[in-house]
């Protein structure tokens, strides 16, 4: 047992790579039934609950259908410069769900090729679709798309795969939607008592059932488990001013509906160096390729640099299209220009990849900071659905009992008052008073 908890931290960066192609051949057959029926099963309940197929299966990515981004050439008569906003609203069709690229196939061929030099070499020569005055939006936006192509290796931009909420988010067409009542509702949920379901240190021990997950990744002590506990409003995580506090894999179940994961930090490099870098075997496992992770938060600490293993972890997620968001920890303790550093620094790393979100989330587990906004993405991204909940919640036993508790509360007040009534009618007849 104690050897497998220290394996954690111990498998080194290129090894996970040969450890992946092995795990991924030898259970081959396994595995794709394990990742189709799980897809399925998740496509079944979501067409059930009406729910959209890509807010379920995740990342979703999209297509560009239309030729005209190509076709409208800056030389052409009849060319108009449009912004790709314009495009995008102009054309409902422009876009299309591919479902999912983390599907069973993608996942045994690994990784998407990285580069691709005569891709690359065409693209330099040639902005795509923007010039000196285009808006800055487009210009990021026409770099992501570049990055893309090259990464997956398509001359042609028809044919290249986007991340949905890249481009909802980048060019604004998704409006900021997190309202009062979607945290009243990630208030409701997250209020629920949560357990810890399971804690694991191999691939086998992950539980079996297929809940959506989420999980929180990051350098030791850059305070995983305690922001974990901020979401769920209780001490269920442990915690300690000391790094390499978590060292297996701890699934907290919420509703029978949700896992909460709590991974080891990497980067402990209190033992020797050699078992510092980034994640265990059962680690790189999990993250890759599980296929009900939805999302990973990965964490990093809002007073120090941005370590080198955390450009590992976000470049392994970003090749093995794992959804992720980086998440600013303990803001109450840096200054603004710390953060302005490190944030500057965050978002040119985050233009290098695909996978990860652009939005930054702050958060501060002492005064409650950037809570709300995990809690909300959290529910987003696993499409947990509000009514649902509200009425299960509303038929608990707790709230059950809480409106009896009322109720006879509400008849004992009237009684109350009908008594004092008579009382006073019988002391006015007595009285003769009218
Ligand atoms: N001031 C402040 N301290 C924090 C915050 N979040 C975590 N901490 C502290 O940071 C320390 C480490 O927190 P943990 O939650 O154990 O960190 P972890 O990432 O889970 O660490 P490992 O399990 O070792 O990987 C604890 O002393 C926490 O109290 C925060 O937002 N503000
Ligand atoms: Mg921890």
């Amino acid at each position: 047992m104690l050897s497998l908890i220290k394996k954690i931290g111990e498998c080194p960066i290129n090894s996970i790579y040969k450890n992946n192609i092995n795990i991924t051949q030898s259970t081959f057959k396994q595995q794709v039934n394990h990742y189709a029926s799980a897809s399925k099963e998740y496509a079944n309940e979501a067409r059930k609950k009406e729910l959209r197929y890509h807010s379920i299966l995740k990342p979703s990515y999209i297509r560009f259908t239309s030729e005209q981004l190509l076709k409208k050439k800056k030389n052409s008569p009849d060319y108009k410069k449009k912004t790709i906003k314009e495009y995008l609203e102009e054309s409902p069709n422009f876009i299309e769900d591919l479902n999912t690229i983390r599907s069973p196939e993608s996942l045994i061929k690994g990784p998407l090729p990285i580069k691709t030099p005569k891709i690359e070499k065409t693209l330099k020569n040639e902005p795509i679709f923007t010039d000196e005055t285009s808006t800055e939006t487009d210009r990021y936006f026409e770099k992501k798309l570049q990055k893309l192509m090259i990464e997956q290796g398509k001359e042609n931009i028809s044919e290249v795969r986007i991340p949905m909420e890249l481009v909802e988010t980048t060019l604004g067409i998704k409006e900021e939607t997190t309202t009062k009542k979607d945290i009243q509702f990630a208030n409701m949920f997250f209020n629920k008592v949560a357990s810890l379901d399971t804690m694991a240190i191999k691939s086998v021990d992950f539980p079996k059932k297929t809940f959506p997950q989420v999980a929180f990744l990051g350098k030791s002590n850059v305070g995983k488990s305690t922001l974990l506990n901020s979401i769920l409003h209780r001490d269920l995580a442990y915690v300690s001013k000391n790094a390499g506090c978590t060292k297996t894999i701890n699934f907290y179940q919420l509703w029978e509906k949700l896992y909460l994961v709590d991974l080891p930090g990497y980067g402990f490099a209190k033992v020797s160096k050699k078992k510092s870098t980034v994640w265990g075997n059962a680690m790189s496992e999990y993250l890759l390729t599980s296929p009900n992770l939805f999302k990973v938060f990965l964490l990093i600490d809002s007073r120090s640099q941005v370590h080198k293993n955390d450009i590992e972890a976000m470049s392994l997620l970003d090749q093995h299209k794992v959804a992720f968001q980086i998440v600013l920890t303990k803001i109450d303790k840096t200054t603004p220009s710390m953060l302005r550093v490190i944030y500057n620094t965050l978002k040119a790393e985050i233009q290098k990849t695909t996978c990860c979100l652009p939005t930054i989330i702050q958060t501060s587990a002492v005064d409650s900071k950037g809570i709300d906004d995990i809690r909300t993405t959290i529910l987003n991204v696993t499409g947990m659905d509000r009514e649902t909940f509200e009425k299960a919640a509303a038929n608990s036993p707790l709230m059950i009992k809480k409106r009896e508790k009322e109720n006879r509360k509400k008849v004992k007040n009237q009684k109350k008052k009908e008594l004092k009534n008579s009382v006073l009618e019988q002391w006015k007849i007595a009285n003769n008073v009218t």
